[in-house]
């Protein structure tokens, strides 16, 4: 079949219809043994329309009034209301694909003809559609099909999302057959990805895998979120209770803040107890028997979980959630899982652990027993996927709270066995399991889990949390877990870093219990660079040769060197973070991690000196090397000038953003017409010309011009201004701007500070306008972002390449990290040799901080307009109430904005 024109309407032939129609026919038979799961049932003589694959629309042409739609509902979600489940003119439109409003409460829609006639939404997202696009890319020939998608507009593209999408559900949930799972894999490199990205929480996602969105994630209540609120319906609801939504993520913008998608099921829990006892409450109630220990010489234990059938099955049910995705450590472990959060579930157990005898068994105190971890992991194998590799479990730790894990609770959901040990635990093994079987072991051992031989091995892990305050602190363990930490996002980028990143956790896991695990691999480190910045990194350590090695500037004062510092620090920040910035010319964000271009280095011994590690950061980056590329390590590295320093923030960069008078792009005022009704004469004649408010000279009111207008444009600019000088960083002209009120050197640590810099003085204004504001004629002109860095201080070390760095004529020398003595010890003394650089400490797993990244904070600019909507016009001047000062279009944003984040309102308002 040629591809229809995407921009006319579609005209199929009769005949096509017929086909189709006999299309459904057979396949209506083919699925004769579900019919009995159909939501509906049809009268089996009337002929079917045209509809989506497990859906039945019968004829509207016979004389009786047409029958109901329906579907198979094994196969579709739905999660409508009864109002459109009843209406059934809006659901045959749903199942025909001709209505797209409801696409995120009803899925996979998978269309296997082009659609009835004239329906572009159907064609659009169809199979056949979705196959000439594979074919147009592969083949050079059908450059025209190609073309002509390209050039379709965004909302056209997004119903072939739409389409794909489907067929992804359709895929996870095994209802493909083998030529559309292929289709699948192929057209995920097909598509345009960018027509389905929006922003949320500073994440990009989209509502369909494509070649680089391939990650999928669940947000809560994203259709409150999406900033195009005309969006919703492409994007897959999975839950109701709460309103989860899927979403597809890019991993190269992963950070170790946002890996994990912990769905929280607290309410899902209460609403689903409500359900199946609504009179009284109920409680979730359990109990932990039988517990015997596995052998008396190991700390593995099993025991059954029991409780009445509510708790049981609420539990089963929770197994049985469409949540699961596959671990991005797949090298490591097969499987599918998802993790969930349940304080309740988490009671439930911990209640039922304290009243058995198990902690009485534990070498740990009984009485420091905390609670079961509230997170848990639910992991599903199918027969033949790959085993669960040996490892260790990473313990919970809350340091603030003195709280660790020392247990591993494991519990079973399915039956089933393995002859080679479905569990492992150190040389203890576990064959056959129980429904409800529960394994308790100390998390010092190794275990390995294969799947069932011939049934799903479905389980829930989670650990005993206990209070310890005796804990000691080894920075080793620090390192290593960041490092492996940062090295599985750096695997998005080199595959071969994933095997590195396990062996990492398997070592700092191995060290919680004391255990020196030997490492098996040789040290990875990365080079990077970032506009002409080098450095050297394993996710824990940062190293900064000196810049006057490369820029040909020497460095001598204090001052300079503070200035390079802080650059430094910001590079290694947005570096760990993984911060996406929008900084190419065609307003993309990107990840940081993209943007640099990488190196990775495989070293016989981890670094241990100073002077060998700037040596080394040097002898790297040597023109020509095409070792090194931003994404994927094979495309050569451009050379990249280095820049003295990133530009700091003056006042003149803002106050130029500030315009004192009509600009570029703003046309010179000419006069307004009368927005009053013609039977308004008298308003003509009162348009009293000494331009004093719109009230009195509506037509020749030029605003740029009013004192009240500049006033309150006054008024905003310093409120602009405030927020700018308040933080750290901006990104001005797609240039990082530092702001150096908002870095601060404190001995030998760096600080990123976010003022509230929102504080205001009171406005007032002159009376005459009577109800309009000023502030209506006051637009928002840019938004200037800056990547939000609340970071713990950052620990430096600067090693001199004029002094010996074990020198006593250092004022920095005090307080240095663990790592930065073994360097200094191990360097022999060798500093004058080197050149020098600086040292960063990145840890934010070590303390209690909370890293927040989330989002970009985003600064409006206001601007004087003349432009006046005839919405802003009814706006009040209600300067008296909660947001006389934020009214307006640019007073609005702000204060839209300030309740999002939850700012504090600055002094005088509300
Ligand atoms: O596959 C298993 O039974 C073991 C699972 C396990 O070790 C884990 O979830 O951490
Ligand atoms: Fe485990």
């Amino acid at each position: 079949m040629r591809w229809p024109r995407l921009t006319q309407n579609l005209q199929f032939s009769s005949k096509t219809v017929t086909h189709v129609c006999h299309f459904l026919t057979c396949r209506k038979m083919e699925d004769t043994n579900d019919n009995h799961k159909r939501q509906r049932r049809a009268p089996s003589t009337e002929a079917a329309e045209w509809c989506a694959r497990w859906c039945l629309l019968p004829s509207t042409t016979t004389h009786r009034p047409a029958s109901k739609v329906e579907w198979d509902n094994t196969k579709l979600k739905c999660f409508l209301p009864s109002e459109e489940l009843d209406d059934e003119d809006f659901m045959r439109h749903l199942v025909n694909g001709t209505d797209v409003r409801r696409a995120a409460q009803f899925y996979p829609l998978i269309f296997d003809e082009p659609g009835p006639p004239a329906s572009q939404n159907v064609w659009l997202r169809s199979l056949p559609f979705l196959r000439q696009l594979v074919q147009a890319n592969e083949n050079e020939k059908d450059g025209d099909v190609l073309a002509a998608y390209r050039s379709s507009s965004p909302e056209q593209r997004r119903l072939t999302g739409l389409g794909l999408r489907d067929l992804y559900f359709a895929a996870t949930h095994n209802l493909l057959r083998e030529e559309d799972k292929k289709l699948l894999e192929e057209v995920v490199n097909s598509v345009d990805e960018a027509a389905g990205c929006t922003q949320i929480q500073g994440m990009t996602v989209s509502f369909y895998p494509s070649a680089n969105f391939k990650m999928l994630k669940f947000v809560e209540g994203l259709d409150t979120l999406l900033p195009q609120p005309g969006w919703t319906p492409y994007f897959a609801q999975v839950l109701d209770t709460p309103r989860l939504f899927a979403v597809f993520v890019d991993p190269a913008e992963l950070s170790f803040h946002n890996f994990e998608n912990i769905v929280p099921l607290d309410e899902w829990v209460e609403a689903e107890l409500a359900r199946r006892q609504p009179d009284n409450s109920p409680l979730l109630s359990l109990s932990l028997n039988g517990i015997t220990q596995l052998r008396s010489d190991r700390d593995v234990w099993t025991a059954k979980l029991c409780g009445e059938d509510l708790a049981t099955d609420l539990i089963h049910q929770i197994s049985h959630l469409d949540l699961y995705v596959t671990p991005l450590n797949k090298t490591t472990r097969g499987g599918e899982r998802f993790i969930f959060h349940s304080s309740l579930l988490s009671k439930a157990i911990s209640d039922a652990v304290v009243a058995s005898d198990l902690l009485s068994q534990f070498s740990a105190c009984p009485s420091d027993f905390a609670f079961v971890n509230y997170v848990f992991r639910c992991n599903r194998f199918q027969p033949g996927d790959a085993n669960f590799a040996a490892h260790r479990d990473t313990p919970y730790y809350d340091g603030a709270r003195s709280q660790v894990s020392k247990y591993t609770l494991l519990i079973y959901l399915t039956s089933g066995s393995n002859k080679g040990g479905a569990l492992q635990v150190d040389d203890a093994r576990l064959t056959d399991m129980e429904e409800f079987t529960c394994v308790i072991f100390d998390q010092k051992y190794e275990h390995e889990g294969r799947p069932f031989v011939d049934t799903d091995k479905v389980f829930l892990r989670t650990e005993l949390v206990f209070r310890d305050y005796g804990l000691a602190k080894n920075p080793e363990i620090a390192s290593l877990f960041s490092e492996a930490c940062y090295m599985t996002g750096q695997s998005v980028f080199n595959t071969t870093l994933d095997a590195y990143a396990h062996e990492c956790f398997e070592r700092a896991n191995s060290l919680h219990w004391a255990l020196q695990q030997k490492a098996t691999q040789l040290a990875v480190y990365l080079c990077k660079q970032f506009q002409g910045f080098r450095f050297l990194t394993n996710g824990y350590n940062y190293w900064f040769s000196r810049r006057h090695h490369y820029s040909g500037t020497k460095l001598e004062e204090d001052d300079d060197d503070d200035d390079y510092l802080m650059d430094c620090a910001l590079i290694a920040v947005l570096d760990y973070l993984n911060c996406k910035l929008d900084l190419d010319h065609r307003g993309k964000k990107k990840p940081f991690r993209a943007l640099c271009q990488t190196k990775t280095l495989h070293l016989e011994t981890p670094l241990s000196n100073s002077d060998d590690t700037f040596q080394l950061l040097l002898s790297q980056w040597q023109e020509n090397d095409t070792s090194i590329s931003p994404r994927d390590e094979t495309s050569p590295l451009p050379h990249h000038p280095p820049p003295p320093k990133f530009i700091r923030l003056l006042d003149s960069d803002i106050s130029s953003l500030f315009k004192q008078s009509p600009g570029p792009g703003t046309s010179t005022f000419t006069g307004r017409p009368n927005p009053w009704t013609d039977s308004d004469a008298d308003s003509d004649s009162e348009d009293i010309n000494d331009g004093c408010c719109p009230l009195h000279c509506w037509k020749t009111f030029d605003a740029w011009t009013s004192d009240d207008v500049r006033e309150k444009y006054s008024f905003f600019c310093e409120l602009t201004r405030k927020r700018l000088f308040g933080v750290p960083v901006l990104l001005l002209g797609r240039e990082l701007v530092l702001n150096r009120g908002q870095v601060q050197i404190v001995g030998d640590k760096i600080l990123f500070q976010h003022g509230a810099g929102e504080t205001a003085q009171r406005f007032n204004f002159a009376a005459c306008w009577g109800e309009m504001s000023p502030s209506v004629f006051v637009d928002v002109d840019r938004e200037v972002p800056a990547p939000k860095l609340v970071v713990p201080p950052i620990v430096f070390h600067r090693y001199s390449h004029k002094y010996p760095h074990h020198g006593g004529n250092r004022s920095d020398s005090e307080g240095k990290s663990g790592h930065e003595k073994e360097m200094e010890n191990g360097g022999g003394g060798g500093g004058q040799r080197g050149e020098g650089g600086i040292h960063f400490t990145l840890d934010f797993f070590r303390n209690d901080w909370m890293v927040q990244v989330d989002d970009t904070v985003t600064i409006l600019v206001p601007v004087i307009t003349n432009e006046v909507s005839e919405s802003n016009l009814e706006e009040t001047n209600d300067d008296d109430g909660d947001d006389g000062e934020y009214s307006g279009p640019f007073g609005r944003r702000v204060k839209e904005y300030l309740d999002e984040v939850g700012a504090d309102w600055p002094e005088g308002s509300a």
